[in-house]
């Protein structure tokens, strides 16, 4: 068993030889070679640049001995081919160019150019699988409709969400013609990084965790079941709701193949609690990586033995590394995990 059919094998919840490892936001700051490339070139130009996105994306791979390569883009790109660019803040966070407040701002996104304006994207891609060969998986990624939603009608990142949440209670038409432009851009968005040659698609639902139980429904799994729905059974999916693992039903009834979850569940309570054919994905917290290999090397084997002789593991963090992790954290972690039952 190769790696990629590790990956793959545990997305469908099938006996592996010891859990698949790949990290979330492996490639990136946490890097000392990211942050050289970032003296050189701006993160749209790594994004858009396909011979730089194939560099970022295959940094942490040959670092660490993972089992799969996540593809170096961002979430953002979907607004931004919608016709609603981003930017970095000057103190962290991100600014769009505009909130979009009215029906005309919803009127003027367009899902016509999607495939034009994103095209550096399957370009990357089909460089990276060229390099990868068939040995390491490829996941291919964009946000949830809800968690692109809150950027857009917030302008940015947001403390209490307020704007996105007012929109989808008190102008529920206006909230379901954004919703369903952004559910169909990112489809065909999806569609071409299956046809470019992605194993498996995450979804991140990054703040779906602000939402009541009903409202979490009918705002984010409603759409991201739509999306996995359309993917069928061409890729393995993975949804990542950080924070809602209370919450299984909704998640489940996405139809997603494996569900992220994060650091404050139990993984195996959250994996016995399933249907056998769903797969989980985590929990390590990421700022244990910012302290020592030892306790990296303890808290990571805690995780595995609770989750030993269970089928349907992939092991990553509960979310996002931070730019403070520390490389020996992250050896000692692919270490771990990699020589674990050997
Ligand atoms: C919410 C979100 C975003 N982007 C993403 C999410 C969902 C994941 C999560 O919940 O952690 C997803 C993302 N962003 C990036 C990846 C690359 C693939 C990977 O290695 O996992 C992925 C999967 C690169 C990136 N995306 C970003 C960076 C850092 C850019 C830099 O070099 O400064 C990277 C490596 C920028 C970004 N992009 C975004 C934020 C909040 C930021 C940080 C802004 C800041 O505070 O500085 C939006």
């Amino acid at each position: 068993m190769n790696r990629r059919q590790r990956f793959l094998a545990a997305c469908k919840s099938q006996p592996v030889d010891r859990p698949p490892i790949w990290v979330m936001r492996q490639a990136g700051r946490h890097l000392p070679e990211y942050r050289a490339l970032k003296e050189k070139y701006s993160f749209h130009e790594l994004v858009q640049t396909p011979e730089l996105a194939l560099e970022v994306t295959t940094q942490p791979l040959r670092r660490y001995n993972m089992d799969a390569a996540i593809l170096f883009s961002d979430i953002l790109v979907i607004p931004e081919a919608l016709g609603q660019p981003y930017h970095f803040r000057e103190h962290g966070g991100i600014e769009m160019e505009y909130a979009l407040s009215s029906r005309a701002d919803i009127e003027r996104l367009s899902v016509d150019a999607v495939e034009e304006k994103l095209a550096y994207v399957p370009a990357a891609i089909k460089l990276i699988r060229q390099e990868l060969g068939q040995e390491r998986a490829l996941i291919g990624f964009g946000g949830s409709p809800w968690t692109l939603a809150t950027y857009m009608i917030e302008g940015g990142s947001s403390k209490t969400y307020a704007r996105a949440k007012q929109m989808f209670y008190a102008e529920p038409e206006l909230f379901e013609a954004l919703m369903e432009k952004i559910t169909a851009g990112l489809i065909r968005y999806f569609e071409t990084q299956i046809d470019a040659g992605v194993d498996a698609l995450q979804i991140f639902d990054s703040w779906g965790g602000v939402l009541s139980p009903d409202a979490f429904e009918q705002a984010s799994t409603k759409w991201m079941g739509r999306i996995v729905e359309a993917i069928g059974d061409r890729v393995p999916t993975i949804v990542f709701s950080k924070g809602m693992h209370h919450l299984l039903d909704p998640l489940v009834a996405t139809g997603a193949d494996v569900l992220g979850v994060d650091w404050t569940a139990r993984l195996s309570q959250v994996r016995r609690a399933l249907p056998d054919n769903v797969a989980v994905q985590g929990n390590l917290d990421p700022i244990i990586l910012n302290t020592t290999p030892e306790i990296v090397r303890q808290e990571a084997t805690r995780i595995l033995d609770d989750m030993r002789g269970i089928d349907g593991h992939i092991f990553n963090l509960g979310h996002g590394i931070t730019p403070q992790a520390r490389i020996e954290c992250m050896e000692a972690l692919v270490d771990t995990v990699t020589s674990y039952g050997q």
